[in-house]
């Protein structure tokens, strides 16, 4: 059996004494795109901090490709495969595109390297950036300030800058949150492409962003995994319905 890129086991999450994530449970395989989706205060947020590093869980654990990460700190995280985007954009607002993506590549190299390896990863760091700025279809706005971007543009930065380590197992909090329909759409393929042969995991309100770019759905409601299973299967879930998706479903069918 092959070893899932993530597993969670029985995960807890406590504040004070109130018990936030309740026992979740999921594996997903390399490759794999997921969207995690849950009302409000579900916990997606929390399950996404205790996968990155920002928590600890109070029990149970965190597995990429088969070793624990719980309790590591989110750079030793990063630096054994799993990247993190926020909801809040992350980039450097007055350095160019170029040098935003060329700071995401070097950090990622990280402090292992002397400084005299760092000197002589410049030319690859720099090749690295460029191949980034393709992916991302930014190639025009190489020399442009970030803060002078689009909405839309600073967030594609912002996942070029996620991706920029390399990293196999990337997650995004809301990719498109805050885009118009158009830029949603756009913005969906974009993910796809850059994303291709990487385990995805997203947290997502927009049910169209949700079945345009899933393999898997979990459905995540007052801390617990409620539903982990194929879009279609997801969404003909009695339980799911009635406890979250049926209205979702319905808006996002009326404007089809
Ligand atoms: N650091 C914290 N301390 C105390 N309570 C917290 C903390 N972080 C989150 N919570 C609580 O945990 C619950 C789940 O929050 P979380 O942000 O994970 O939900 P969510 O599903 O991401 O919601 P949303 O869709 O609104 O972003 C909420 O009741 C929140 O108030």
């Amino acid at each position: 059996m092959t070893v899932p890129a993530l597993e969670l086991k029985d995960l807890r999450k406590s504040f004070g004494k109130t018990e936030i994530i309740r026992g979740c449970s999921l594996a997903v395989k390399a490759g794999e795109r997921i969207a995690v989706i849950g009302p409000n205060g579900a916990g997606k947020s929390t399950l996404f901090n205790l996968i990155s590093g920002r928590f600890a869980p109070t029990s149970g654990e965190v597995l990429l490709n088969g070793q624990r990460i719980d309790g590591k700190k989110p750079f030793e995280i990063n630096r054994l495969g799993l990247s993190r985007s926020f909801q809040i954009t992350n980039i450097f607002p007055k350095l160019s595109v170029f040098e935003n993506l060329r700071c995401g590549v070097l950090w990622s190299l990280g402090y292992r390297y002397t400084f005299l390896k760092f000197l002589a990863d410049l030319d690859d760091a720099n090749e690295r950036a460029e191949q980034l700025m393709h992916m991302i279809k930014l190639d025009r706005k190489r020399d442009i300030l970030a803060i002078n971007l689009t909405y839309a543009e600073q967030r594609a930065l912002e996942i070029g800058i996620t991706i920029a380590g390399g990293a196999q197992v990337i997650l995004l909090d809301e990719p498109t949150a805050g885009m118009s329909k158009s830029e949603t759409k756009r913005f969906i393929e974009l993910i796809k492409e850059v994303t291709i042969g990487k385990t995805l995991l997203t947290v997502e309100h927009d049910m169209g962003v949700v079945f345009g770019l899933a393999d898997k759905i979990a459905v995540v409601v007052y801390g617990e995994i409620l539903a982990y299973d194929q879009p279609e299967a997801v969404r003909a879930n009695q339980r799911v319905q009635e406890a979250y998706l049926g209205s979702h479903v319905a808006d996002a069918q009326a404007n089809h």
